[in-house]
């Protein structure tokens, strides 16, 4: 899509790089010359990542990193400085959430969303601007937050994080364009990722995708545009911007909740068996972690 040497040289760190959309947006930005640093808790995906970007004979290493440890996190960024002296762009992507009607998610069920949303991109955010791009004079920051916006019945802990990252997006692009950094939220609508294909009961996937006037799903490929052409010369001018892709999922809205049957399905689940946790957990994710 772009001339291969649109962003030669440029120093990239992606979270969640391993899969979904942070592999496409890895894979278009190592495409466009930068060298891509992935960063992600398992190791397996990550390399997957790297192995694909140099088969196309381009550069990009894995670095195991959980987002929410701030250690860890000043220790990635460390070495990154060390290898590469620099830190041109950072796409906080990694982030995820269970979708549940309110009334079941737990105290530590909606504190384990804002973590990982909230404070885990706050810490990448933070590390990157102080050791990095306040010290070089400038850098570009995208986070990814969701559409809809206004309220995603099933999903409100996450809802709820990603306002908090739109709005900490703005706060500080107004802080540090001092410093020359330039912040964005790039918010998705529905992208036919594996992980909204397997952690997503059937049935809730085909909801969304009725609530999208496109009338399909966003392509990975889509959005690694989106996030390259953002971090090349021709974004420049983004700064404290909210970009929606969704093919107006937005302007749609959030419409009714619950989708026919979901209710049910949860409430005899944890009728059945007596063990409401674990069971709501199944109804939701398709995932039996018991
Ligand atoms: C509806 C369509 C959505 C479309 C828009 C959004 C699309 C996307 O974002 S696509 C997918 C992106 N990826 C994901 O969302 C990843 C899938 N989710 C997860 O991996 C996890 O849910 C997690 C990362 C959000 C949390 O995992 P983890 O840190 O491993 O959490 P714990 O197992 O330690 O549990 C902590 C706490 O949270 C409760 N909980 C976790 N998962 C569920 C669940 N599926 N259902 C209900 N509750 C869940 C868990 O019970 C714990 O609370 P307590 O039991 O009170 O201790
Ligand atoms: N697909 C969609 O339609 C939409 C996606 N989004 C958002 O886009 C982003 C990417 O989504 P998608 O690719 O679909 O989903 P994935 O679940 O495939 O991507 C999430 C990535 O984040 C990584 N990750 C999760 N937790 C952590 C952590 N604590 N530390 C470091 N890395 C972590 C995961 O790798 P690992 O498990 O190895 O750590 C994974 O690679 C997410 O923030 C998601 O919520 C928003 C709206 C819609």
């Amino acid at each position: 899509m772009f001339a291969p040497d649109l962003l030669k040289g440029s120093i990239c760190v992606v979270t969640g790089a391993g899969t979904g959309l942070g592999r496409a947006a890895a894979l278009e930005l190592a495409r466009g010359g930068a060298i891509v640093v992935g960063c992600g808790r398992r190791e397996e995906p990550l390399a997957e990542t790297v192995a694909s970007i140099e088969d196309g004979g381009g550069t990009a290493v894995a670095l195991e990193l959980d987002i929410r440890e701030s250690d860890a996190v000043n220790e990635v960024v460390d070495r990154v400085l060390a290898d590469h002296g620099r830190i041109d762009t950072l796409v906080n992507n990694a982030g995820g959430q269970f979708a549940l009607p309110a009334e079941y998610i737990t105290p530590n069920g909606f504190r384990t969303v804002l973590e990982l949303n909230v404070l885990g991109t706050w810490l990448m955010t933070h590390a990157v601007a102080t050791k990095a791009m306040i010290p070089q004079g400038g850098g570009k920051i995208l986070n990814v937050t969701l559409s809809p916006h206004d309220g995603f019945p099933g999903l409100v802990h996450s809802s709820a994080a990603r306002a908090a990252v739109e709005n900490m997006t703005k706060t500080l692009s107004v802080e540090w364009a001092r410093f020359g950094i330039r912040l964005n939220a790039l918010a998705a609508g529905h992208f036919d990722t594996d992980a909204l294909a397997t952690r997503y009961v059937p049935g809730v996937k085909e909801d969304a995708l009725t609530r999208v006037p496109a009338g399909r799903w966003g392509t990975v490929e889509e959005w690694g545009w989106l996030v390259t052409y953002l971090a090349s010369p021709a974004g420049d001018y983004f700064s404290g911007s909210v970009l929606t892709l969704d093919g107006a999922r937005d302007v749609f809205g959030a419409g009714s909740y619950p989708p026919a049957g979901l209710l049910e399905a949860v409430e005899e689940a944890a009728i059945a068996t007596r063990q409401h946790r674990n069971d709501i957990r199944f109804v939701t994710t398709g995932v039996d972690r018991k």
